[in-house]
């Protein structure tokens, strides 16, 4: 036998502790024989830390390894708390949280679930924000998989070689257009782990079953490229054919290697997403998240602001201050609801004012206009500025997907009071500092009655002088609410492809989870506490939608009656909850490969046998003949 050797002997225990683990809560094999203890104990998969039963120490040698202590989870989500509470910023709470990541996936997501609404903006917008501007300065250790120019040609054999059979999900950057912080180059890869620790934590998908993607084909970003410390491909972007050969390869290798994942396109620049959603969507169960994602999360808070104003689709007008991707994946959102509520497409189309650095998007402008913004050009004569826009336009709402923090001014949005009640305000842009203005801003200069719903968070703000008029919730219109969901529910469908009509139903699914309560608050969306819920609600949503349009590919026993309850039951029951294996479930997996380690010591001893003796037999045989030759 050949004594352990640290890298792989590592992969091979984390794929036998894993390879059969299953989605329910309690089948999860998170230990299993190692010829290691060690590398059980470095396993973020397998470790239990120190809630190692005596049993399980015994059975895997641990013993000496640990402390003498056997803790309960609770016990040790109480040490993790008591650090994280020492921690004095948001980056530093983000630092620890990765360290704990790296080394327990159960107790990070553990910590994550119980502790949803204060952990969700250091793990995600705004302070992965932060996070991914250093992601070179602080990087420790792998996660995930960085596919660069230099490996073209070998995508498939990189990804052949992750341990993981049943990736199930990937997040795929190729951070050109990293939140609202522009092209980050490999740095984007923290976007893609952040918003993998929300499939996890808010959809219940196993964290080995997905797998964060950085396709680095350079930067254009001077100070990365002179940056020493910089861990990414050190030559400008790669652009036209050899970009596109790239992605394609891509794709190739993910259909071959998880044909049945879902892929996530996440921050590619205006110039990239549209072609490679278009190109792609029909042959790979993929969706774009800052177009589909964020589109179906704007509706969904639209609809909820005119369930507080009681108003429709044709009391309003829209101004969007950003052209880019979000803006138009939501505009086409919105536009389809219109249609399907009654308008037709030219009095539906005529309710948007789009507005870009140029000023506002219209036919009458000079030179090429980017095809995804043609279509909600204007026929007006070109007006330069957002405020002149918000004087010509008079809108209900404005939505800001600029990237440019503050850009809603004092006179912008007292300007939109001035001919509106209730303005409608969602300051979309991630992360805070990209905010077109804050929720206090909103609430002071376009009155109390305004509706403000923002990308990353903003606290609650008192009404009133010391807060008498009682508090003003923001919501946060961010993507989070959106793609957990539809990732659950195309893979626990068994879709082949995501068409729009999936993220219309999730879309009115959101909507519908708010509260009376909610709204009479002045807040859209409902309360991140429930996110779980509300990944499972859509999933089940979609499920169903699924089976009944023949989309998917798993039947559902709904007993006869119309199977609501049935769907959310079968989307419940596949969400993994962050929890240790029980030991009898251990070591119930455990013995699966022990018996297969033992089938083949016996299968290689009598090959062994027979070899040998065969051979003896045949010398024999020889020795034996030939005297008589
Ligand atoms: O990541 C977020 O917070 C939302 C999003 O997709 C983006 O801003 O690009
Ligand atoms: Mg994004």
């Amino acid at each position: 036998l050949k004594p352990p050797q640290h890298g792989h002997q590592l992969e091979a225990d984390r794929r036998n502790a894993t390879a059969d683990v299953g989605p329910s809560r309690s089948s999860h094999a998170m230990v299993t024989m190692s010829s290691s203890a060690l590398n059980v104990l470095r396993d973020p998969i397998a470790s239990k830390g120190l809630s190692f039963t005596a049993t399980e120490r015994d059975r895997l040698d641990l013993n000496g390894y640990l402390p003498p202590a056997i803790e309960t989870m609770d016990q040790q989500i109480i040490r993790l708390m008591d650090g994280y509470e020492r921690q004095t910023s948001d980056f530093d709470r983000y630092l620890y949280l990765e360290s704990i990541h790296d080394r327990s996936e159960v107790l990070y997501f553990r910590l994550l679930v119980e502790n949803v609404v204060d952990m969700m903006p250091i793990v995600y917008t705004p302070t992965v924000g932060i996070a991914c501007q250093n992601f070179s300065r602080i990087y420790r250790q792998p996660r995930g998989i960085f596919l660069s120019t230099s490996l073209r040609g070998r995508f498939y054999e990189v990804l052949r070689q992750w341990p993981q059979k049943n990736v199930e999900i990937i997040v795929v950057t190729d951070g050109s257009r990293i939140l609202g912080l522009g092209d980050l180059g490999a740095n984007g890869m923290g976007i893609a782990i952040g918003k993998l620790s929300l499939y996890v934590a808010a959809a219940g998908i196993h964290p080995s079953k997905v797998l964060p993607i950085m396709l680095d084909v350079g930067t254009n970003n001077e100070q990365l490229l002179m940056d020493p410390l910089y861990i990414g491909e050190k030559h400008p972007r790669l652009q036209g054919d050899a970009y596109d050969a790239i992605v394609d390869e891509f794709v190739s290798a993910v259909r071959r290697r998880w044909p049945a994942a879902l892929v996530q396109w996440e921050d590619f620049s205006n110039d990239h997403a549209f072609p490679i959603l278009s190109k792609y969507r029909d042959e790979l169960l993929s969706f774009n998240d800052d177009i589909q994602g964020t589109g179906t999360v704007i509706l969904a808070g639209l609809l909820g602001a005119m369930r507080i104003t009681q108003s429709e689709w044709a009391n309003q007008t829209i101004v969007f201050y950003g052209a880019g991707a979000a803006a138009v994946g939501i505009a086409d959102m919105i536009l389809e609801d219109m249609v399907d509520k009654g308008m037709s497409h030219s009095e539906a189309k005529d309710k948007f004012w789009l507005v870009d650095s140029k000023g506002l998007v219209t036919t009458q402008r000079s030179g090429a206009m980017q095809s995804h913004k043609l279509r909600f050009a204007r026929d007006d004569p070109p007006l330069p500025t957002l405020l002149e826009v918000v004087k010509a336009a008079r809108p209900t709402m404005l939505l800001g997907l600029s990237g440019k923090g503050g850009a809603f001014t004092e006179k912008i949005i007292k300007a939109m009071r001035s001919q509106c009640k209730s303005p409608i305000i969602f300051a979309l842009s991630n992360p805070t500092s990209k905010s077109e203005c804050t929720a206090e801003e909103a609430y002071k200069w376009g009155g109390s009655s305004t509706i403000f719903a923002s990308g990353s968070p903003f606290a609650p703000v008192p009404i009133g002088p010391l807060g008498i008029g009682g508090t003003q919730v923001p919501g946060q219109g961010n993507n989070l609410y959106v793609f957990p969901g539809v990732g659950l529910g195309a893979i626990s469908a068994k879709l082949r492809t995501i068409p729009d009509s999936v993220f219309a139903l999730a879309a009115r699914t959101l909507a519908s989870m708010v509260t009376d309560d909610e709204l009479a608050h002045g807040t859209v969306y409902p309360s991140l506490t429930g996110i779980r819920n509300i990944s499972m609600h859509i999933a089940a949503a979609i499920v169903q939608q699924g089976v009944d349009t023949g989309a998917s590919r798993v039947r559902v026993d709904t007993g006869g009656d119309d199977g609501d309850d049935k769907y959310r039951e079968y989307v419940d029951r596949r969400m993994w909850y962050p929890d240790f294996a029980v030991s009898g479930a251990a070591s119930r997996v455990g013995g699966g490969p022990s018996i297969i380690v033992a089938v083949g010591w016996l299968f290689l001893v009598g090959v062994h046998f027979i070899v040998f003796t065969g051979r003896s037999a045949l010398r024999l045989l020889i020795f034996a003949e030939n005297p008589f030759i």
